[in-house]
């Protein structure tokens, strides 16, 4: 079974804050030119502009909870405070990952619809060939990941009433 499978093409959501606008003005031309986007939708920030990036996290990760997008890639100073942001919908698996296995078992392992690079941390030319190899993967909800994905949601669910979910499966 291969790991690397591109079939549909992906609605992709971009957003930064000021400290990672550069990138992602560069990762945004190269997704328009990436024949496996199907679209491309920036919520921000603009050249000048200075929204938080909570504000600018949580709106692209609201698009993709609500079925408007298939994916975000979100940048900030860290890659950090946009997928803590964007963890915060309900449904959103955001992470940050700056190496190319970490960004394959992203999608492989936990279905993250979430993509968050640092600016200040990781170097043009890799974040643009990191870009390229997540966008050719996609989730296999057949594949033994699936139940911890859903124990997630289970731990997501439960978060609001307090109560602690009741392990099931090896945690070995
Ligand atoms: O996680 C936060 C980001 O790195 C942000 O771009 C910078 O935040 P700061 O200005 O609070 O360090």
């Amino acid at each position: 079974m291969t790991t690397t499978q591109e079939t549909t093409a992906l609605r992709v959501v971009v957003g930064s804050d000021d400290a990672g606008f550069d990138y992602k003005e560069l990762l945004k031309a190269d997704l328009e030119a990436d024949a496996r986007v199907a679209s491309v939708t920036d919520v921000g920030v603009g050249a000048d502009e200075h929204t938080h990036y909570p504000y600018v996290g949580a709106a692209a990760a609201r698009l993709v909870a609500e079925g408007k997008a298939d994916r975000a890639l979100l940048v900030c100073g860290t890659g950090l405070g946009v997928a803590i942001a964007a963890n915060k919908v309900p449904g959103v698996r955001a992470v940050t990952a700056h190496d190319s296995f970490s960004v394959e078992r992203a999608v492989l392992s936990n279905d993250a619809q979430v993509l968050c690079f640092g600016q200040r941390v990781v170097g043009i030319e890799l974040a643009r060939r990191l870009l390229r190899e997540w966008l050719g993967y996609r989730f296999d909800p057949t594949s033994a990941s699936a139940s911890k994905v859903a124990a997630i949601g289970e731990v997501e669910a439960d978060a609001g009433t307090g109560a602690v979910p009741e392990p099931v499966g090896s945690c070995g």
